[in-house]
């Protein structure tokens, strides 16, 4: 899979290199099970058509900058992960479009014409609510027009979960509650956290949400072999780590977040904690 930042220095050389693809559309924080209908049904045309398929996706959030930064936007996960994922989901081509006030002014019919139609894609698909152009005033049932009727549409059906529509926003809200255990059933998979390890403290790389605070059973990997551990999440979004089986060696983890089986103490329970010598040393700094 290749990836490519476009911005409007470098759009007409992105436009004058496209061949013929179907395109799925969409922020796609999380890659939850409603963005993969999304994606697994332009793999499908993909197949049938034997074209490549892109994903078009935006950064910043369009919140942020549309709210002048006062709205921020708990992340998912960051844009490496992000392409991660597409990759295993079989994307060939991954826009990333800088999104900012200029852009966001865009009316509908410019943005199809630019972005999509400029740049090959014969098939767009996305969900029941995707909106596009100034104000988000342009819609699935509109794209066919706004494209001159050169691009065919496939508009994906909701996809729920216990009776709610599944989203990003849904999925940071029970983060937030510390409801990992939820998270296959919303993302088809555990949530994942890359971060790194200190000795005694795990700090997430920029771009997730931590679970609310508590002590979590987790899966953690890295360097050293698959292990269970606990994870305790302070107040403070302090990541400390208990009762690992063996000690990691400093450097990069991915915590994979099980259940909630605690709350998080004001203060570290010191017999459950492995190296109670090295936390000593951390908090006196
Ligand atoms: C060219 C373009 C311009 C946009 N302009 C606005 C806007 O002015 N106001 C707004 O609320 N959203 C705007 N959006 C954001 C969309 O409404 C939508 O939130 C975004 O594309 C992410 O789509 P998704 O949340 O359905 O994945 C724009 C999107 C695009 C692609
Ligand atoms: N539950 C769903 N069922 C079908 N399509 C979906 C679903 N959720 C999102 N999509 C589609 O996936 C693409 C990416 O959506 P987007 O990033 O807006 O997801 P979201 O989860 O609804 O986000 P947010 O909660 O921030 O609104 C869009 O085309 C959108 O319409």
């Amino acid at each position: 899979m290749k990836t490519i930042y476009l911005n409007p220095g470098n759009l007409a050389f992105w436009q004058k290199a496209a061949e013929p693809n179907i395109m799925a559309l969409g922020f796609f924080d999380g890659l939850h099970k409603g963005h993969q209908e999304v994606i697994n049904s332009a793999k499908q045309i993909g197949t049938e058509k034997k074209l490549p398929v892109s994903v078009m996706s935006f950064f910043p959030h369009p919140k942020t900058v549309l709210s002048n930064g006062s709205k921020q936007v708990n992340y998912l996960m960051p844009l490496s992960e992000k392409e991660k994922v597409l990759r295993t989901l079989g994307v060939d081509l991954f826009y990333i479009v800088e999104f900012d006030r200029e852009f966001s002014s865009l009316s509908p019919e410019e943005f199809v014409g630019k972005y999509l139609v400029d740049l090959g894609v014969v098939h767009a698909v996305a969900g029941f609510d995707y909106a596009y152009g100034c104000k988000g005033a342009g819609n699935m049932d509109r794209l066919k027009a706004d494209s001159g009727g050169l691009v065919d549409v496939t508009k994906v059906p909701k996809v729920e979960c216990r009776g709610e529509k599944i989203s990003s926003t849904c999925i940071r809200e029970r983060l937030l509650k510390g409801k990992v255990d939820e998270m296959p059933d919303f993302l088809g998979r555990e949530y994942e956290v890359d971060c790194e390890y200190d000795g005694v403290t795990l700090k997430s790389k920029p771009f997730y949400t931590l679970p609310a605070p508590g002590i979590y059973d987790v899966t953690l990997t890295g360097t050293m072999k698959t292990q269970h551990a606990e994870v305790k999440v302070t107040e403070q979004k302090e990541m400390i780590l208990l009762k690992p089986l063996s000690k990691p060696k400093k450097g990069w983890l991915t915590i994979q977040w099980h259940r909630r089986i605690g709350e998080a103490t004001p203060y570290p329970l010191y017999e459950k904690i492995w190296d109670y010598h090295s936390l000593a040393h951390h908090v006196q700094g």
